[in-house]
C-alpha cells in the first residue's frame, strides 16, 4: 500500500505485469493512481504522471492492460467498480480527469480571488452584471460539483486504497502462486525429465523387447526346425535301433557261428594233430635218413671209386657195390645222394618241426664216420644252412602262421659232451669259471630231464637264432684228424625249448627239440691218434657204443634201457625213451676205401630203424596244468558258494511269493467283504430313509393334531420346521432375501406339488436323477441326512454380499424356520424329537453295527453313545464310510452348543449357515 501511495512507481508497475489474477482480472498499467488531496484540491492530481494515462482495468487482464503511452490522457476505466461510484455507468465507460489549466497549487483563495477579479471586471462593466451572476451561479454550481467530486474522489481514493490492498494481497498471492507454479514447473520439469528418461528407458525396453521378440521368433523357428530334426532323428533313431537290433542279431548269430567255428577249429586242429601224429607213427617214430656226401677233391684226385649205387637210392633203398657188384642193400626212410642239397634234405625234416610246436619232443641227430658230412648236414655253412637253422626257421614260420591261435616262446641252449663232460657253449669267454663249471643232468619229473645252470638264450627271430648258433659253433671243440682237417671232437647238442599256449582253449605245452651233431666214429687204429686225441676218440666211441646199446635195447624191447651209460644217452633219454620222435641222419662216404665204416654205420642205422618207440606222447606243461587245475578248483568253489547264495535267494523269493499270495488273498477277501457291506448298507439306507420319511410324516401329523387351532398347510406345501412363529419366519425369510444370498439346494422339477431338492444321497439312490443333473465329480460324495428330504419352495434369494448375516442363529436360537433348511429336530417338541431320535437311532445302530464289524472303534462309539446325529458319507468310490457322531439324546445341550459353535463359525466367515453342508439332525 505504501508503494501504491507513492506516485507513479515505475518499478512497481512492470512487476505487476505478466500474470493474471484469477477473479477479477486486475491489471494496473503504468502505476497506481495516486491522488494527492492536498496538491490538487478537489481534482485528482497525478503529480508525476500528469501527462501519462493511468488505466485501471478490471476485466481486460494482461493483454488489455498494456502500459499506456505516457502522453495519453490519464483515464480511469471502470467496469465492475461502477457500483463504487453508485452511478449507472457502463463497464466500458471511463472517467477522464482533464488536467486543470491552472496551476494546481492554487487554492480556494486564489480561485476566489480569481472569481473576484472576474466580478471586479464585471463591476467594472455593468453590462456584464448579469453575466457575473450567471458566472457566480455557475461557480457555485461548479463549486458544489467540485465538492461532490472531491467527496467522490475521496471515496474513490479509499476504494482505491482498498483495491490496492487487495491488489497487493493478490500480488502476494500471485507471487506465492507464481512460486508454487515455479516449483510445480520445476517439479513438472523434473517429472518431464524423469518421464523422458522413462520414455527413453521404455523405448530401450521396447527395442529390447522387439529384439527379444525377433529372437524369440527366430528361436521358435529354430525350435520348430529342431523339432523337425528331432522327429527326423527320432525316426532315424528308430531305424538305427532297428538296424542295431538287426546288427546285434547278426552279431549274435556271427558270434554263435564264430563259437561253433572255434569249437570246430579246435576239434579240427586236434584231429589234424592226431592224424598227423598217426601218420608219423605209421612212418615210424624213429626215422632214418641216409645221406652220402660227394667225393671230395682229394678222393677224386686219388681216383677213388664209388661203393654206393645211387640209382637204386630213389625208393629209399641203398645198394652197396663191392668190386663192381652189389654187395648189400639197405632200406631207409630216405636216401640223399651226393647231389642232394640242404633244402632237399630238410624237406623231409620239416614235419618234425611241426611236431615240436604241437607239443612233442623231437630228437634229430646225425651219426656217421668222421668227415662224412654230419656237421655239414646239421650246421651247414652260411650259404648252405643246415638242419639246425632250417628247423628253427620252420618253427618261426609255423609260429607266425599260428599267431592268432597260439602263443609260443623259444629259447635255445647249446652244449657239448666232451670227454663225458657237459659243456655249456653259450657261456661267454669272459666268464671262464662258468665255462669250466661242471653241469649235471637232473630229472625234474617223470621222463623229464634238465641240466640246471644251462644257459637258455631266448630267441625271437632268425637273426638271434643265427647268432646263438654261431656262438655255439665257435665254442665247440674241434681238432684235425686224418679223415677231417676240422674234426668235431665232441657231441654237439642244441636244445630248443618251446613253450606254447593255445589261445582258444588255454592248453599249454612245453616241448624239446634236440639237434645233435655226434662226434665222428672212427677206428683208432686207422686214425693213428695218440695222447689226448686218443682219449677223445675212446670217449667218443664209448658214448656212441652206449648209444648203440640203448638203440639195441629199444629194438629188442628190453626192460632195461641203459640210458645212463653215457652222458649222451642220458641227455637224450627224453627223446629216445619212447614218448618222442627221433630222426637220424646216417652220414656215409661214397669212397670204396671207407666201405667197412660205411657198412658199420648202415648196420647201426638199420638197427635204429628197427626200433619201435611206440606212440609219442604230447608234452603238456605240468606247471601250467597245475595252475589251471587250481583255477578250476577255485572256480568250482566259487560256483558252489554262488549256487548256495542263489539257492538261499530262491528260498527267500519263494517265501515272499507265498506271503504276497497270502496278502493278495486277504485283500480279495476284504474287497469282497467291502462290496458286500456296501450293498448291504445301500439296502439298509433305503429302508432307513423310508422309515424316516414315515416317521417325519407321522410327526407332522402329530403336530397338526397338537396345533388343532391353527390351520396348517400340508407337509408338502409348508416349510419344514415352520410350525411356529410364522411371522418371525416371514421376517427371517425377508431378511435372508434382502441381506444374503442364501442359496437353496438345487431344485428339482416339481413333482407331486412340491419341488424336490437334490440331496447327494438322493443321487445315490436315484442314479437317473444324478445323471440328469450331472453333478461335478467332487460332489459325488453322497451324504445321508436323517432329516426330511423334501422342503418347500420359495428358496432364499441369492446372497449378494459378504456382510455377515444378521446375528443370531436365525434358524436355531430363535427357532425360526429357514426356508432353505430341512426340518431340525431341536426345533420340534422335545418329546416327539426324542421319540423319533430313539427309533431312528435304533435302526441306524443296527445297520451300522453290521457294517462296522471290521471297524471296532466305530462300533464302540455306536454302542457307547448311541446315535443322535449321524452323518454317513460314502465316497465316490463307494468304499469309505465316514460317520460323524455329534452326540446322543441325553446330551442335547452339548449338541446344541456344538451346533451353535459351528453356526457361529460359519457366520464369522460371512456365509449363510445353511448354504453349506447340512448336518442332518435326528
Ligand atoms: N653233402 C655234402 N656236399 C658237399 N660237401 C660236403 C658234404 N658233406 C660233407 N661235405 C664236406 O666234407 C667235409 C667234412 O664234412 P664235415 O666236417 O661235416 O664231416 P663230419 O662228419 O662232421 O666230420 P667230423 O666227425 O670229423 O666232425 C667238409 O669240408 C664238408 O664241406
Amino acid at each position: 500500500m505504501a508503494d501504491l501511495d507513492s506516485p507513479c512507481n515505475a518499478d512497481e508497475g512492470p512487476s505487476l505485469l505478466g500474470f493474471s489474477p484469477t477473479s477479477p482480472d486486475l491489471v494496473i498499467c503504468g502505476s497506481s493512481p495516486v491522488i494527492p488531496t492536498s496538491s490538487y484540491g478537489d481534482s485528482p492530481e497525478f503529480s508525476d504522471c500528469k501527462k501519462r494515462s493511468m488505466e485501471l482495468s478490471l476485466e481486460n487482464g494482461i493483454e488489455g492492460s498494456v502500459a499506456s503511452d505516457t502522453h495519453k490522457i490519464p483515464t480511469v476505466r471502470f467496469s465492475t467498480m461502477c457500483q463504487v461510484f453508485h452511478r449507472e455507468m457502463s463497464p466500458e465507460s471511463s472517467l477522464e480527469l482533464v488536467p486543470q489549466p491552472v496551476d494546481s497549487s492554487l487554492g480556494e483563495a486564489e480561485l476566489m480571488k480569481l472569481g473576484g477579479m472576474h466580478q471586479m471586471a464585471d463591476y467594472e462593466s455593468p453590462k456584464d452584471e448579469g453575466d457575473y451572476e450567471n458566472l457566480k451561479r455557475k461557480y457555485e454550481s461548479q463549486k458544489k460539483e467540485l465538492t461532490d467530486m472531491r467527496a467522490a474522489l475521496e471515496e474513490l481514493k479509499r476504494e482505491n486504497q482498498l483495491q490496492s490492498r487487495e491488489c497487493k494481497e493478490a500480488c502476494n498471492s500471485l507471487k506465492e502462486l507464481q512460486d508454487e507454479l515455479m516449483r510445480k514447473s520445476m517439479h513438472v520439469g523434473s517429472l518431464a525429465f524423469a518421464i523422458e528418461g522413462q520414455v527413453k528407458e521404455k523405448s530401450k525396453w521396447f527395442s529390447l523387447l522387439r529384439d527379444l521378440t525377433r529372437k524369440l521368433k527366430i528361436m521358435k523357428m529354430e525350435h520348430m526346425t529342431l523339432l523337425e530334426e528331432a522327429s527326423a532323428y527320432k525316426k532315424c533313431l528308430a531305424d538305427v535301433d532297428e538296424l542295431s537290433s538287426t546288427i546285434q542279431l547278426k552279431m549274435k548269430q556271427q558270434t554263435d557261428m564264430h563259437e561253433d567255428l572255434k569249437v570246430k577249429f579246435v576239434e579240427g586242429a586236434k584231429e589234424r594233430k592226431e592224424l598227423y601224429n598217426r601218420v608219423l607213427e605209421l612212418k615210424g617214430n624213429i626215422r632214418v635218413f641216409c645221406r652220402c656226401r660227394p667225393l671230395n677233391v682229394e678222393e677224386i684226385a686219388a681216383g677213388a671209386s664209388t661203393a654206393i649205387d645211387f640209382e637204386s637210392a630213389k625208393d629209399g633203398e641203398l645198394t652197396i657195390i663191392s668190386n663192381g657188384a652189389p654187395k648189400r642193400m639197405f632200406k631207409f626212410d630216405a636216401v640223399f645222394g651226393p647231389q642232394a642239397d640242404q633244402a632237399d634234405v630238410f624237406q623231409d625234416t620239416a614235419p618234425f618241426a611241426t611236431s615240436v610246436l604241437d607239443g612233442y619232443n623231437v630228437c634229430i641227430f646225425a651219426y656217421g664216420q668222421t668227415g662224412t658230412g654230419k656237421t655239414f648236414t646239421m650246421e651247414g655253412t652260411e650259404k648252405a644252412r643246415g638242419v639246425n637253422f632250417r628247423t628253427l626257421e620252420e618253427l618261426f614260420h609255423i609260429m607266425e602262421e599260428r599267431q592268432n591261435h597260439y602263443r609260443y616262446g623259444i629259447s635255445v641252449s647249446v652244449l657239448e659232451v666232451y670227454n663225458e663232460q657237459i659243456r655249456d657253449l653259450l657261456v661267454p669267454c669272459s666268464q671262464p669259471s662258468m665255462a669250466t663249471k661242471r653241469l649235471e643232468i637232473r630229472q625234474v619229473s617223470e621222463g623229464m630231464h634238465h641240466v640246471p645252470g644251462l644257459v637258455e638264450a631266448r630267441v625271437n627271430n632268425m637273426n638271434e637264432v643265427w647268432d646263438v648258433l654261431q656262438t655255439g659253433s665257435k665254442a665247440r671243440a674241434v681238432g684235425s684228424t686224418v679223415s677231417n682237417e676240422r674234426s668235431s671232437r665232441s657231441h654237439c647238442i642244441h636244445c630248443v625249448m618251446v613253450k606254447g599256449e593255445n589261445l582258444l582253449n588255454g592248453e599249454c605245452t612245453k616241448s624239446k627239440l634236440w639237434l645233435v651233431d655226434l662226434a665222428g666214429s672212427e677206428r683208432v687204429a686207422k686214425t693213428e691218434v695218440h695222447g689226448e686225441r686218443l682219449k677223445e676218440t675212446q670217449n667218443i666211441n664209448r658214448s656212441l657204443s652206449a648209444l648203440g646199446d640203448v638203440i639195441s635195447a629199444l629194438a629188442t624191447r628190453s626192460p632195461h634201457i641203459p640210458f645212463r651209460n653215457s652222458k649222451l644217452t642220458h641227455l637224450l633219454q627224453d627223446s629216445l625213451g619212447g614218448d618222442s620222435k627221433a630222426l637220424m641222419f646216417v652220414q656215409i662216404s661214397p669212397n670204396e676205401n671207407d666201405l667197412s665204416e660205411t657198412l658199420c654205420s648202415l648196420n647201426f642205422a638199420s638197427r635204429v630203424k628197427g626200433v619201435e618207440l611206440g606212440p609219442a606222447r604230447k608234452q603238456l606243461d605240468a606247471s601250467e596244468l597245475l595252475k589251471y587245475k587250481q583255477l578250476v578248483e577255485k572256480a568250482k568253489q566259487e560256483t558252489k558258494s554262488k549256487d548256495l547264495q542263489i539257492k538261499r535267494m530262491e528260498e527267500t523269493i519263494q517265501g515272499r511269493d507265498i506271503k504276497l499270495k497270502e496278502r493278495d488273498l486277504k485283500n480279495m477277501n476284504l474287497q469282497d467283504k467291502i462290496k458286500e457291506l456296501e450293498s448291504q448298507l445301500l439296502i439298509e439306507r433305503k429302508l432307513a430313509r423310508q422309515h424316516v420319511d414315515a416317521k417325519i410324516a407321522e410327526q407332522q401329523n402329530n403336530k397338526q393334531d397338537d396345533q388343532s387351532g391353527m390351520v396348517r398347510p400340508p407337509l408338502a406345501n409348508r416349510l419344514l420346521g415352520s410350525n411356529k412363529n410364522s411371522s418371525e419366519h416371514m421376517n427371517f425369510s425377508r431378511a435372508l432375501t434382502e441381506n444374503n444370498s442364501c442359496k437353496p439346494p438345487m431344485p428339482l422339477p416339481q413333482t407331486d406339488g412340491f419341488p424336490k431338492f437334490i440331496d447327494l444321497a438322493e443321487k445315490e439312490n436315484n442314479p437317473e436323477m444324478a445323471e440328469t443333473l450331472k453333478l461335478p465329480k467332487k460332489t459325488g460324495r453322497a451324504s445321508m441326512c436323517m432329516a426330511a428330504r423334501r422342503i418347500p419352495a420359495a428358496p432364499s434369494a441369492r446372497r449378494t454380499s459378504l456382510v455377515p448375516l444378521p446375528s443370531a442363529p436365525l434358524c436355531l436360537s430363535d427357532k425360526k424356520e429357514d426356508s432353505c433348511l430341512p426340518e431340525q429336530t431341536q426345533w420340534e417338541s422335545p418329546k416327539s424329537s426324542l421319540r423319533s431320535n430313539k427309533k431312528l437311532s435304533s435302526i441306524l445302530r443296527r445297520s451300522l453295527q453290521r457294517k462296522v464289524q471290521i471297524k471296532s472303534p466305530m462300533q464302540q462309539h455306536l454302542r457307547k453313545g448311541g446315535i443322535n446325529v449321524v452323518r454317513v458319507s460314502i465316497g465316490s468310490r463307494g468304499r469309505m464310510a465316514h460317520r460323524m457322531l455329534l452326540g446322543n439324546g441325553s446330551r442335547r445341550a452339548g449338541t446344541k452348543e456344538i451346533q451353535q459353535k459351528q453356526i457361529e463359525k460359519e457366520k464369522e466367515r460371512g456365509w449363510n449357515v445353511r448354504t453349506g453342508g447340512r448336518p442332518a439332525t435326528l
